[in-house]
């Protein structure tokens, strides 16, 4: 059966190196249920994200998707009439507890969205900004932060001699790198990423895909994607998601080459959704 699904895989941007040490988890999701209201959008969630690792979320429109990264940073509680049950342990602590003091869960977890969203000013001042609200008052720190942060999402080349300029003024793809570089000044842990390439052309997605195998050596990363050949290329495991279920959560390569849901390869190979 799974002989008829083929991804092809762009040899150019798989640095995945096969390392088969045995990673911490990240986050633990026991059992994790989500309401809005009357809509019950996550149902029984059980997954492991592992620390260094590439994590991408796949399923059709509606499926759960962006609700669950969402909750990973407590960014769901936003929405008036959101109910959760079940656990989501960060580092061996539940982040629904209302006790986990959620500015410490975002200064860990960072989240890049599908529109890039840089603040209105200039591109220094996108990067100085996060560490300048934890206290970082000298010059000459910030100064090393925005360099070294522009440079983990490789544009510091493309934007150095115009650190002043309003960020508004970079293409679409160098903005998201912007603010792939402001998630990074903040040092953080985690990085979410829903859709982040959905509104770039083809070259900005490949630069942002060729950062996140980058990235996936210092950081954990979870990508929601629609592209699957994206998903694919770039991550380590696959979760795919259905009517609010995890339909099946493996190996990137089990998952694309031989799935064991019939669902999953309904999925991959474009039957639905
Ligand atoms: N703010 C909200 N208020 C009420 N219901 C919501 C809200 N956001 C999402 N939902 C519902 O929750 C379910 C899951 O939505 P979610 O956005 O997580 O799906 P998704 O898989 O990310 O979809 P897409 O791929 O279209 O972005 C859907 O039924 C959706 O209508």
């Amino acid at each position: 059966m799974s002989q008829k699904i083929t991804v092809k895989l762009n040899d150019q941007v798989v640095k995945k190196t096969g390392r088969q040490e045995k990673k911490r988890a990240v986050f633990e999701t026991n059992q994790l249920n989500l309401w809005y209201s009357d809509t019950h959008a996550l149902k029984d969630i059980n997954l492991s994200i592992k620390e260094k690792e590439v994590t991408a979320v796949i399923g059709p429109s509606g499926c759960g998707k962006s609700t669950y990264i969402k909750t990973l940073n407590r960014m769901v509680e936003l929405v008036p009439g959101v109910r959760t049950t079940g656990e989501i342990k960060y580092k061996n602590r539940n982040i629904l507890d209302r006790n986990f003091r959620v500015e410490d869960l975002r200064t860990q977890v960072g989240m890049v969205f599908q529109k890039p969203n840089p603040f209105p000013k200039s591109i220094y001042e996108n990067i100085a900004y996060g560490p300048k609200i934890h206290g970082i008052k000298n010059k000459k720190i910030l100064d090393e932060i925005v360099e070294k942060s522009l440079r983990g999402a490789y544009i510091w080349d493309e934007v150095k001699d115009r650190l002043n300029e309003n960020a508004y003024g970079l293409s679409g793809g160098q903005q998201q790198r912007l603010c792939i570089a402001r998630c990074l000044a903040v040092e953080p842990d985690v990085i979410l990423m829903d859709e982040p390439t959905s509104a770039l052309d083809p070259k900005s997605t490949l630069r942002i895909e060729e950062l996140v195998q980058e990235l996936r050596e210092d950081y954990s990363i979870v990508i929601v994607t629609h592209n699957m050949q994206q998903a694919a290329r770039i991550s380590d495991k696959t979760a795919f998601f259905l009517n609010g279920e995890v339909i099946e959560f493996d190996e990137t390569d089990k998952i694309f080459t031989n799935p064991k849901d019939s669902r999953t390869e309904d999925y991959i190979s474009g039957r639905f959704g």
